[in-house]
């Protein structure tokens, strides 16, 4: 029986294109002033550090460190770091009303259904957590954090690993047979799978071949109950 709804973002609640073509070119284009701006502060200097880590280079300079995270930004990295700049660089352009996070409808009425039947919903996506709280913090849907119970990103592990989700389980109190995760990306339902979890692939365009794990286009397709 399904106690908990565990839910990705880009691809499963929203469009990819918003990701792709809003948010990305936002902080890319911002990041080189925000790094100059920031540079010295706390949290940024944190991530600094940990960017070091993970790509040996020196970053010595606000410039440097601005051209790797838009490397990283053009090839979809999903690094811990890069996420958390994101995330406070998104900030203001949330704030500003530059943007407002994409939610498909059958997702908002869903999740809001689902919340008010009692089932406690969860995050899981590569953005930060502070970017997942912006995000539908300032949806198009409207504020819909209070429908959520926790967040979980890249500091719970990579999406496509088992061992992620198992931390996500603990963190949860639930066992994985009692958590449905959904998303669009095949190998991450994998890797919850292989974690006990029960899975949903969220085929939005109505392209991908049936596999191993059930495939709906949208969030009105999803019974938790027959699980
Ligand atoms: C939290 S909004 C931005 C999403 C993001 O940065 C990203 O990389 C999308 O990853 P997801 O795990 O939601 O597919
Ligand atoms: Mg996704």
């Amino acid at each position: 029986m399904i106690r908990a709804i565990l839910t990705d973002i880009e691809g499963t609640t929203s469009s990819i294109r918003f990701v792709k073509e809003v948010l990305f070119p936002y902080a890319a284009e911002q990041m080189g002033d925000f790094l100059a701006r920031h540079w010295d502060d706390p949290a940024v200097v944190e991530q600094m550090a940990a960017a070091r880590q993970e790509s040996g280079e020196a970053l010595a300079t606000p410039e440097q460190a601005a051209a790797l995270m838009r490397a990283w930004i053009d090839e979809d990295r999903k690094a811990t770091p890069l996420k958390a700049l994101q995330g406070m660089i998104w900030e203001s352009g949330y704030r500003n009303g530059d943007y407002q996070a994409h939610l498909y409808p059958d997702a908002a009425r869903r999740l809001r259904d689902w919340h008010h039947q009692g089932f406690p919903l969860y995050v899981y996506s590569s953005g930060s957590v502070a970017a997942q709280k912006l995000f539908f913090g300032y949806s198009e849907a409207g504020d819909l954090t209070p429908l959520f119970q926790g967040y979980f990103d890249t500091t719970s592990g990579g999406k496509k690993e088992a061992a992620s989700y198992r931390r996500i389980s603990e963190a949860i109190g639930l066992p994985g047979h009692e958590i449905l995760f959904l998303s669009d990306v095949e190998a991450e339902l994998d890797a919850a799978r292989e974690a006990g979890l029960h899975t949903v692939l969220l085929d939005r365009d109505n392209a991908l071949p049936d596999g191993a794990h059930p495939r709906v286009t949208d969030f009105d397709a999803i019974d938790p109950a027959s699980f």
